[in-house]
């Protein structure tokens, strides 16, 4: 029944992924808050639903893949887990300003060494790139990546597995290899290599006529995602 319901799902290019988000906020009149508040918060509960509650590290990007970290890091810390941010490029914009001082509200610490934060967590969140991402990954992201890529921790996805391309996926077999995938909005393309145990989908916020042209399921009753394989 679930691999039924990722079979209806249209899979997303990164022109469309970003034509979508462009309507949702022109033509639908959400804000990118909102939007962001509700990602971050399905991607807190899909987190939630699949691993205990124990120490989580948020590997937090520049742009708005890196917002939905924020979002899910206070959520996380409201559900009970131990979390940290790792953050390496924090851009002077008042959307990520706000969403970090939330964090440290919460008493979430923002940790410098990488090798032992992530010897310290349990699960590793990867917020650091999504649809927008392309080419290779630049500094200081790219010796990030290969931190990640060199832990055997569950790794978590957030909308794409950061250095892979949007479209082709992970090109040369060496990229991330999340343990789970959470698609917003709607699986990208590259979500057909993506081989990890969960795949789930977030961001419940698109309208009826839009979330029927892309084949999305029904979310289950109250919940911000919804398990697709
Ligand atoms: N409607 C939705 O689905 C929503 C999705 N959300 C999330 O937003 C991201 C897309 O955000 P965007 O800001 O457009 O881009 P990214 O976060 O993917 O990255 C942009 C950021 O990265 C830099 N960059 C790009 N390529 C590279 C590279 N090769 N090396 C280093 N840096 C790179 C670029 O300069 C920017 O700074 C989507 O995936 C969802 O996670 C919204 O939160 C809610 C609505
Ligand atoms: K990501």
């Amino acid at each position: 029944m679930e691999q039924h319901m990722l079979a209806n799902i249209k899979l997303l290019g990164q022109k469309a992924a970003q034509a979508i988000d462009v309507d949702l906020m022109a033509k639908h009149g959400f804000a990118i808050e909102q939007l962001m508040e509700l990602a971050g918060l399905s991607v807190a509960e899909s987190i939630a639903a699949e691993y205990a509650r124990g120490r989580v590290l948020l590997c937090i990007g520049p742009g708005n893949n890196g917002g939905d970290g924020l979002v899910a890091a206070r959520h996380l810390a409201l559900y009970g887990y131990r979390v940290a941010l790792f953050y390496p490029k924090q851009p002077q914009k008042d959307l990520y300003r706000g969403l970090l001082r939330q964090c440290h509200a919460f008493q979430i610490p923002v940790v410098q060494d990488l090798a032992t934060a992530i010897g310290d967590s349990d699960v590793i969140v990867d917020a650091l790139f999504g649809f927008s991402f392309a080419g290779l990954p630049r500094a200081p992201f790219d010796r990030v990546l290969e931190a990640l890529c060199g832990t055997d921790k569950p790794i978590v996805s957030v909308d794409v597995p950061s250095g892979w391309d949007v479209e082709a996926g992970d090109r040369e077999g060496t990229g991330l290899r999340p343990d789970m995938l959470i698609s917003l909005t709607a699986p990208k393309k590259c979500a057909a290599g993506f081989k990890g145990r969960f795949h789930y989908l977030g961001g419940r916020f698109v309208p009826p006529e839009m979330a029927a042209s892309l084949g999305l399921p029904d979310y289950p009753g109250t919940s911000s995602c919804i398990r697709l394989h």
